[in-house]
C-alpha cells in the first residue's frame, strides 16, 4: 500500500530522516516510533507532502506521491490526521467532518448523511450540532480522525493522536483505531505512547537519528538491544564510573 524508499530529508546540515526505506502492507497497523527528534515527524511530513524528501521516493498504491500536494494524495485516499488538531472553533463538529466528506460527494444531503455515519462510528453522534469550540482535548483528537475518514480513505496517518489523552480515552481511540483496520483501512501510527502501540499495531518500526534501526512484530522490536538503548541510553560500564550489573 504504502513504500517509502531509501528516503532522506536534510535541513540545511542536520539530516531529520536518513535513508529509510519501510512499507505498509494493506489492512496493517504499522506503529512508527522512536525517541524525542527521531525523525518520525519530519518522515509523516513527507509521506503527507507537507514538504518534499531530499532524496529518495515514497509510493501509494503503485504510485509516486513525493512532490504531491496533501489534497492531491487525500484524492488518491490518502489521509491524515494533525498533531495539534486543525479545528474551526466557529463551526460545530458536523459541519468539520462534512468538509471531508465534501471530497467525494458534492450532494448536501448525501455529505451530512456520511457524515452522520462517520461521527457515531467515532463516538461523536451526540456532539454532531456541538460547536467544536466545546470539545474536550478527547474530542477533538476523535474529530480529527472523524474528518480525515469522512475522505473516505484507503490508508490513514495517525500523527500522536494518544497524546493528552487520559487512560479510558486512549482505550477508546485504540478501539477506533482498531475498528478502522476492520473496516479495511490501512493505518500508519505515530506516536509516543509505548503501551498503546504495543496494544494494536501487526508492526512496529523504529526510527533513531533519523534512520530506521528495527521493523518487525512488536514484542520482537520491543526486546532488540538498539531499541532499547534509543531509549533508555547504553547501559552504564565501569568505565562510565557507574556498573554494568543491574544487581549492584
Ligand atoms: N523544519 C525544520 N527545520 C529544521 N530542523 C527541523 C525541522 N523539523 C524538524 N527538525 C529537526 O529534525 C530532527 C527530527 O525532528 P522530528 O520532529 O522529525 O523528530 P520526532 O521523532 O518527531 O520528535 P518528537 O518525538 O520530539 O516529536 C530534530 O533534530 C528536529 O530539531
Amino acid at each position: 500500500m504504502l513504500d517509502i524508499r531509501n528516503v532522506t530529508k536534510r535541513f540545511g546540515g542536520l539530516t531529520a530522516v536518513d535513508d529509510v526505506t519501510l512499507s505498509v502492507e494493506k489492512g496493517q497497523i504499522l506503529g512508527l516510533i522512536g525517541p524525542n527528534g527521531a525523525g518520525k515527524t519530519t518522515l509523516f511530513n513527507v509521506i503527507a507532502g507537507t514538504f518534499p524528501a531530499t532524496e529518495g521516493e515514497v509510493q501509494f498504491k503503485g504510485e509516486r506521491i513525493d512532490g504531491k500536494r496533501a489534497d492531491e494524495t487525500c484524492v488518491m485516499g490518502l489521509a491524515r490526521t494533525f498533531q495539534i488538531p486543525h479545528v474551526f472553533t466557529s463551526m460545530t463538529v458536523g459541519e468539520t467532518i462534512m468538509i471531508g466528506a465534501f471530497l467525494r460527494q458534492r450532494s448536501i444531503p448525501l455529505v451530512r448523511k456520511k457524515a452522520e455515519g462517520v461521527a457515531l462510528a467515532v463516538g461523536l453522534a451526540d456532539r454532531f450540532d456541538t460547536p467544536t469550540a466545546s470539545l474536550t482535548t478527547a474530542e477533538r483528537k476523535r474529530l480529527e480522525v472523524a474528518r480525515a475518514l469522512a475522505t473516505e480513505p484507503d490508508m490513514i496517518l495517525l500523527d500522536e493522536v494518544m497524546a493528552g489523552l487520559n487512560p479510558t480515552e486512549v482505550n477508546r481511540m485504540l478501539e477506533l483505531v482498531s475498528d478502522l483496520r476492520d473496516g479495511g483501512v490501512t493505518v500508519l501510527f505515530v506516536e509516543h505512547n509505548l503501551s498503546a502501540v504495543m496494544k494494536i499495531c501487526d508492526r512496529i518500526a523504529v526510527l533513531d537519528h533519523g534512520a530506521k534501526i528495527a521493523d518487525g512484530l512488536p514484542r520482537e522490536v520491543m526486546d532488540m538491544p538498539a531499541v532499547v538503548e534509543a531509549y533508555l541510553g547504553a547501559p552504564a560500564t565501569p568505565a562510565d564510573g557507574g556498573s554494568a550489573d543491574a544487581a549492584s
